[in-house]
């Protein structure tokens, strides 16, 4: 029988929406009937799990980019944080509100969407139980590529306090919106002692039936057998929600010149601004 994902996609630049639209979910890709795969963030935690070149990248700006007409109104904020220097975030500056490249600057980054689920939580209160994003009271994405070079591979002291701030993050965001997208490449428990926070998992290209069990949990590995995604099929892999239902699906393609031309088109309004004394201790790119 004919596969569906078998032939590659292209993204396109998404269409512009009127200011004040609510957010919708995002077309990313297609599912295995052929359909459009649409994605929802709003009051999710993503975690992307998937060896090199299995097409992180492409879930990553299918995220980001294809939310830009909501960034250019200010109702999504993106707090880039991308431990490989930036390799991969700096292609779509313009759509960030703000970005970090080294595990100290994360952790800043970190500190600061907790200070904003503090003062969401104490506004909402008796009020409302879920966020709704709007102009100037966006939704605050937090990416992060790679999860395991803040949450594993830095000093002991920084990761110690990068795991504690995203299970803060992880566990009282997502009504607060305050939401995560993080990529790993080896997923295992030193790498994401948090799994059980995410809220939905894609499993692109995995190593071992071991490691499918480790990203979407036991028993998994049947009916969602990532490990056995050929690797000339990038972008592949498999969606597990909340509620446990396994798709497999396939990310759009998303070239350099798309995520700079997206950028270009839909410049994020709001960009951090560090304070003074803060910045010069940090480091903290601004722009
Ligand atoms: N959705 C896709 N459809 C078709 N080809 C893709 C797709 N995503 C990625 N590719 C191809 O696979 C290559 C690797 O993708 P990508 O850089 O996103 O992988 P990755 O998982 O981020 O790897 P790494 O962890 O090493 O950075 C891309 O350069 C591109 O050629």
């Amino acid at each position: 029988m004919l596969d569906a994902l078998a032939a590659p996609t292209m993204a396109a630049l998404p269409a512009g929406r009127p200011t004040g639209t609510k957010l919708e979910e995002v077309d990313v890709g297609r599912d295995e009937s052929g359909m459009p795969w649409r994605l929802s963030l709003v009051g999710k935690h993503t975690l992307v799990a998937g060896r090199s070149g299995a097409g992180k990248g492409s879930i990553l700006w299918g995220s980001v980019a294809s939310l830009a007409p909501w960034i250019a109104q200010d109702t999504v904020r993106v707090h880039g944080v991308d431990l490989k220097r930036g390799v991969e975030i700096a292609m779509g500056d313009g759509l960030m509100y703000r970005t970090a490249y080294r595990p100290e600057q994360a952790l800043v980054v970190l500190r600061d969407l907790l200070t904003i689920i503090d003062e969401r939580a104490a506004r909402m209160v008796g009020q409302s139980r879920l966020h709704e994003a709007k102009p100037g009271d966006p939704l605050h994405l937090l990416v992060i590529d790679e999860l395991a070079a803040l949450t594993a591979y830095a000093d002991a002291e920084v990761k110690k306090e990068g795991n504690r701030l995203l299970a803060e993050i992880l566990t009282q965001g997502r009504a607060m919106g305050v939401v995560v997208v993080a990529c790993v490449q080896d997923p295992k428990k030193e790498t994401v002692p948090a799994r059980g926070l995410f809220t939905q998992t894609i499993a692109l290209r995995l190593a071992s039936a071991d490691e499918v069990r480790m990203v979407l949990g036991q028993g998994m590995s049947e009916e969602a057998p990532a490990h056995r995604i050929p690797t000339d099929m990038p972008g592949t892999g498999y969606l597990v929600t909340e509620e446990g239902s396994a798709a497999r699906v396939r990310a759009h393609f998303w070239s350099d010149e798309l995520i700079r031309a997206t950028a270009a088109h839909f410049p994020t309004v709001e960009r951090w601004v560090p304070p003074l004394e803060e910045s010069a201790a940090a480091g903290v790119h601004f722009g």
